[in-house]
């Protein structure tokens, strides 16, 4: 197409070329930077020895030797450094080559002429160091482009507010720097482009969404005020898309105070974590830490016990639905996670100030070398005020005291003798090296056999014990299971402690659960956090992250209330972003807190924001439509569809799983026939995963290669992936096929939120599948239920 001369598409165009030739050169100084320091940098690798003065003759030679060495080192990090930092520059300009801007903003502050502003990823700067020919979309004036229409308008900087006219709001979609689209637009930011983006396949990692950032995501995403952030938001409103943008501002905002380290993000499950993987990277931050709930609790718990995940417990409680034994554990697993149970053991924390701690006695095969009264008697005998964190210390340093005289007093044993004698060639060796270094084998061979001889006396027991050592040092000698389990051993203790003054109902039968499991070695999964809490607290929550920032929470709604406590408890400095929909509250923890587990009530109101996204983006008008049908018209009151259209979802009834299997082969062939690059086939369950991948493998055909994704995957690949429910969560296909949506697997009340969860994960095609009867929640065809 030729533009008008003139035109503003052509002056546009023009302005591009000035802004790409500024981005080359700056390329072609950073290149050669980089080409120089690289050499550098191998050059000082190699002649690093030849410039070293090496001399050991004596101490001040050795002294001069070392500081070469250290002069050396220096120089070729710093070399290192410059390296890493052009070639970061490099990386920064490519990109930028690419995609300069994303848009335009004409903004007249009061008093003062209009300032023209674009808007890009990264800022681009003159070699005067004056021109700004690119703002980084998170300086402060970048905020117009997300929160304003034309017109009147104002922004925050950090000591107050501008206020002025925004004049002119432009967007460019800039692809291998050529000028692709550019638009003039009174939205607040224009459908046209979000159309686009949104029509587009999805991938296989999350997209950064920084030219499309809408206004209410733009106030969650600038929040500086709150403490506390809760999110409600719709399924694909973009609230990770928010947080992950939310993450990358604050890096930008607080780039001096502020490391990508002192950030953490919890994830629901490792898929998701490979698939948010890549949005920091590509606005060109380094990653936060990421985690997922079950990492924090393996790492405390996993080494001593097998601890139930989440989603086995969900299985457990469906195989038992209905029984008296599957009722009893849902009362225990509401009970365990709520905010009474929470208030419950701190209140037992305040007692154990007093008395119960229970203890590990520390014994070495039968002899007892501390008893758990002993260690007792020590940590009560530091004053309380000390906490438990010096209590637990003093006797840790007491026990390795105590380690040590009784190994002192072993040395005559006949266990010592006896291991001394099977000693291995490499102690021998040692304690031999030992008294000939200590001037031994000259004169009195005698003596100096009985010194070797105590010499590898005394490693024999000290190796005997080292396990002993290692088990105090790690605080083993506390005994946090027992102490756990006495609340629910003793009526009257718990009756104390609860803030009401009374028992759960179903009380009696944790006890006896208790007993069953814990005997085996086993954790519940309701037991698991209240036991990590009783733990890290007995140990005065010595690893307690005073360093983290800012918390992340996504899936926020999975939390039982007391998980959320406990976080809060974890990172005490920490601000907090937690970001959740109550419509995919799928565990029966989080339920009886409205499927938000009690995030809300962990600050004060004046530092809380609750804020909410209604508008979901993922998925078709159809979809969503459709989606909303399977919720209670209350829960679906207030999501609303963008305006993007497709073609209606799809529920297919199959007379068996025969013909289930086969339908689903066929329509995967003609949706990758289509060019659709991502399909998720979902079932409700790990066990039918397993199932269906094999089922397709046999009758797809072999150049169509079918992924199925388990817990320990990491990789969403491309093409068909086959996963569970609980796998999906989070994450997005172009077309998700829900495999066997029939009565017997989402026929219960709960079961409702999980088929939304999963239906939701589409974001252009839907198709459900079922044998027998159909869910009764899904929409009849043709229509609302
Ligand atoms: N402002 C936006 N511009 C472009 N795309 C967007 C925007 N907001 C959201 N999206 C897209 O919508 C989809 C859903 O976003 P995201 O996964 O962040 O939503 P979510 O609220 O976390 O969803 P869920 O709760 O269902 O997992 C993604 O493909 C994302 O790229």
């Amino acid at each position: 197409m030729v533009n008008e001369p003139n035109s503003p598409r052509d002056e546009e165009e023009k302005r591009l070329l000035v802004v790409l030739e500024q981005v080359s050169r700056r390329m072609r100084k950073e290149l050669a930077l980089l080409g120089d320091r690289r050499e550098d940098v191998v050059g000082i690798r190699q002649e690093f020895w030849d410039d070293v003065r090496m001399n050991f003759s004596d101490s001040t030679e050795v002294g001069e030797t070392w500081s070469s060495i250290v002069q050396q080192a220096e120089l070729l990090a710093e070399r290192e450094r410059s390296h890493r930092v052009a070639s970061e520059a490099v990386e920064r300009l490519t990109k930028q080559f690419d995609s300069p801007y994303f848009a335009r903003i004409d903004f007249a502050e009061k008093g003062y002429d209009a300032e023209v502003i674009y808007i890009g990823r990264a800022s681009l700067v003159g070699e005067d160091g004056e021109t700004f020919y690119v703002y980084d979309w998170r300086a402060p004036v970048s905020s117009l482009f997300y929160d304003h229409e034309p017109g009147p308008a104002t922004y925050r900087v950090p000591d107050g507010e501008m206020i002025g006219e925004l004049l002119l709001k432009r967007q460019f979609v800039i692809r291998g720097g050529q000028m692709k689209f550019m638009f003039d637009t009174s939205e607040t930011v224009g459908d046209e482009i979000l159309q686009a983006v949104l029509s587009e396949g999805s991938d296989t990692s999350m997209k950064s969404i920084v030219a499309t950032i809408q206004k209410e995501q733009n106030g969650i995403i600038r929040d500086e005020k709150h403490k506390l952030l809760v999110v409600q938001g719709a399924a694909g409103s973009g609230k990770t898309s928010a947080a992950l943008q939310r993450i990358a501002y604050l890096l930008y905002r607080y780039r001096e105070s502020l490391a990508p380290d002192q950030i953490i993000l919890f994830s629901p499950n490792p898929v998701f974590k490979g698939y948010i993987s890549r949005v920091l990277p590509d606005l060109g931050e380094a990653n936060m830490r990421q985690m997922t709930f079950r990492e924090l609790i393996e790492a405390r718990l996993g080494r001593r016990f097998e601890v139930e995940d989440l989603f086995s417990q969900t299985e457990a409680l469906a195989a038992d639905d209905g029984s008296p034994a599957g009722e009893s554990r849902e009362r225990s697993v509401r009970y365990k996670g709520s905010e009474h149970f929470f208030v419950t053991v701190e209140n037992y924390l305040k007692r154990l100030e007093q008395e119960g701690v229970r203890f590990h006695p520390l014994r070495f095969r039968s002899m007892t070398i501390a008893s758990a009264e002993e260690m007792s008697e020590r940590f009560y005998g530091i004053q309380a005020s000390d906490g438990f964190g010096t209590r637990a210390a003093g006797v840790r340093r007491w026990l390795l005291e105590r380690l040590q005289s009784w190994v002192d007093s072993q040395m005559d044993e006949a266990w010592v003798e006896e291991a001394a004698e099977s000693a291995s060639s490499e102690d021998i060796q040692r304690a031999y090296v030992e008294v000939r270094r200590s001037g031994g084998f000259h004169d009195e061979a005698f003596e100096d056999e009985d010194h070797m001889s105590a010499i590898i006396r005394r490693r024999v027991a000290e190796n005997a014990v080292a396990p002993l050592v290692k088990a105090v040092r790690n605080y083993r000698f506390l005994d946090a299971v027992a102490t756990y389990r006495e609340l629910f051993e003793s009526r009257s203790l718990f009756a104390a402690c609860a803030p009401d003054g009374k028992l759960p109902l179903g009380w009696e039968w944790m006890l006896q659960r208790a007993e069953e499991t814990f005997g085996r070695k086993l954790v519940d999964h309701e037991d698991a956090t209240p036991l990590m809490y009783v733990s890290e607290a007995l140990e005065g929550f010595r690893r307690v992250e005073g360093d983290i920032l800012h918390v992340f929470v996504d899936e926020a709604q999975d939390y039982s209330p007391f998980q959320a406590a406990y976080l809060r408890r974890r990172y005490p400095r920490a601000r907090m972003t937690v970001l959740g929909d109550f419509n995919q509250a799928i565990y029966l923890q989080s339920q009886d807190s409205g499927g938000f587990g009690g995030w809300i009530r962990l600050m004060s109101p004046e530092v809380t924001s609750v804020l909410r996204l209604t508008t979901s983006y993922r998925s078709t008008e159809q979809i969503v439509d459709f989606t909303k049908a399977i919720l209670t018209a209350e829960d679906a009151k207030g999501i609303t569809p963008f305006n993007r259209k497709g073609e209606p979802p799809k529920v297919v009834a199959c007379k068996d799983g025969g013909q289930l299997g086969e339908k689903i082969a066929a329509d995967i062939e003609d949706l990758l026939g289509k060019g659709y690059g991502t399909i998720g086939v979902i079932t409700k369950t790990a066990h039918e995963t397993g199932n269906a991948s094999a089922v397709l493998k046999e009758l797809l055909p072999n150049d169509v290669s079918i992924a199925l994704v388990t817990g320990g995957s990491a990789e969403l690949p491309r093409g068909v992936s086959v996963l569970p429910s609980y796998l999906a969560k989070g994450i997005e296909f172009d077309a998700v096929l829900v495999w066997d949506a029939s009565d017997d697997l989402y026929g219960k009340d709960k079961d409702r939120k999980l088929l939304y969860t999963v239906c939701t994960r589409a974001l252009h095609v839907l198709h459900v599948y079922h044998t027998g009867e159909a869910s009764p929640w899904l929409p009849r065809q043709g229509g609302r239920k």
